[in-house]
């Protein structure tokens, strides 16, 4: 789908190269909300197919009026063709660096990526949902800098309500959101940090579940009491032992089933290896 962008139309002005004299350098300028599908690359060897809403800037001279909007869609429409993960992220920013001739790319490709679950009893098979984002900067003859970031849905059980109470104990939906930076030419994929996250809460969540599942999981919760609090140490541990990660954020929200706020706790670290 490449086509020319040079040496066409040119009896028509082409403001975008106009001289401006504010002496303004933008630090990012390009297109956001582009709704594409795309292609993303699974730990089995195959791609899945993925709507994704991404944001591609360039840095733009003080001296131009204004960047040349049409090659960020002629450039994300040649890379909605081929799988992307990691290595392709360096390789559409590299591409936007030329065609733009730019100091400096950024991309945000956002998208829901699917995975599929096994009910714990019955063994019943159903595909959840994750929010995905992968985030990188390049400039010239620089390292990409890479982020890649999920949200992971989770059930938790709290440690003071079964405490104190004679009956149950309250139990709700949360969400963790993790973002990692790691070394240089490392990569981990979804699935994988989706399994290690998930694991942290009092209980997964499923799609699918049958009775004997609903059982399994309400008693799992049970067993596995934690606050906000727990759920985000329990998830900085899990992250401190990937040695791949170097920084990472994480925020735990609890959809509180006795309160209409929510329990919030978040945490930020650079891993001293
Ligand atoms: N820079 C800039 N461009 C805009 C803006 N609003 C619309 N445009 C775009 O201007 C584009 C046309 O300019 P270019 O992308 O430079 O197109 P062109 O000159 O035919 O293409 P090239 O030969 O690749 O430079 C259209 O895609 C419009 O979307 C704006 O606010 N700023």
């Amino acid at each position: 789908m490449k086509q020319m962008t040079q040496g066409r139309n040119s009896n028509i002005k082409d403001v975008q190269n106009s001289w401006d004299e504010r002496g303004i350098a933008i630090q990012k300028v390009g297109v956001s909300d582009v709704h594409l599908p795309f292609l993303i690359k699974t730990k089995a060897g195959s791609f899945q197919s993925v709507l994704a809403k991404i944001k591609l800037t360039v840095d733009l001279p003080q001296e131009f009026k204004g960047t040349h909007m049409s090659r960020f869609i002629e450039i994300l429409s040649d890379w909605s063709q081929k799988p992307v993960s990691y290595r392709e992220i360096e390789n559409i920013l590299t591409d936007t660096i030329d065609r733009l001739h730019a100091k400096r790319a950024h991309i945000d490709i956002n998208f829901k990526y699917f995975i599929e679950k096994t009910a714990p009893v019955s063994g019943f098979k159903s595909m959840l949902d994750y929010d995905c984002m992968f985030s990188g900067s390049l400039a010239r003859g620089e390292h990409l800098d890479f982020m890649f970031g999920i949200i992971v849905p989770f059930t938790s059980l709290c440690p003071c309500s079964k405490e104190i109470s004679r009956y149950g104990a309250h139990n709700q939906r949360g969400i963790m959101r993790v973002k990692i930076k790691q070394q240089p030419g490392r990569f981990i994929w979804i699935e994988d940090l989706a399994e290690l996250m998930e694991c942290q809460g009092s209980c997964q969540v499923y799609p699918l579940l049958k009775r004997e599942d609903e059982k399994y999981v309400t008693e799992k919760a049970y067993e596995n009491p934690k606050f906000v609090e727990d759920v985000l140490r329990d998830l900085v541990l899990a992250l401190r032992q990937v040695d791949s990660v170097q920084w990472f954020e994480v925020e735990c929200e609890n959809y509180e089933s006795i309160h209409n706020h929510s329990a919030y706790a978040a945490h930020i670290e650079t891993v001293d290896r």
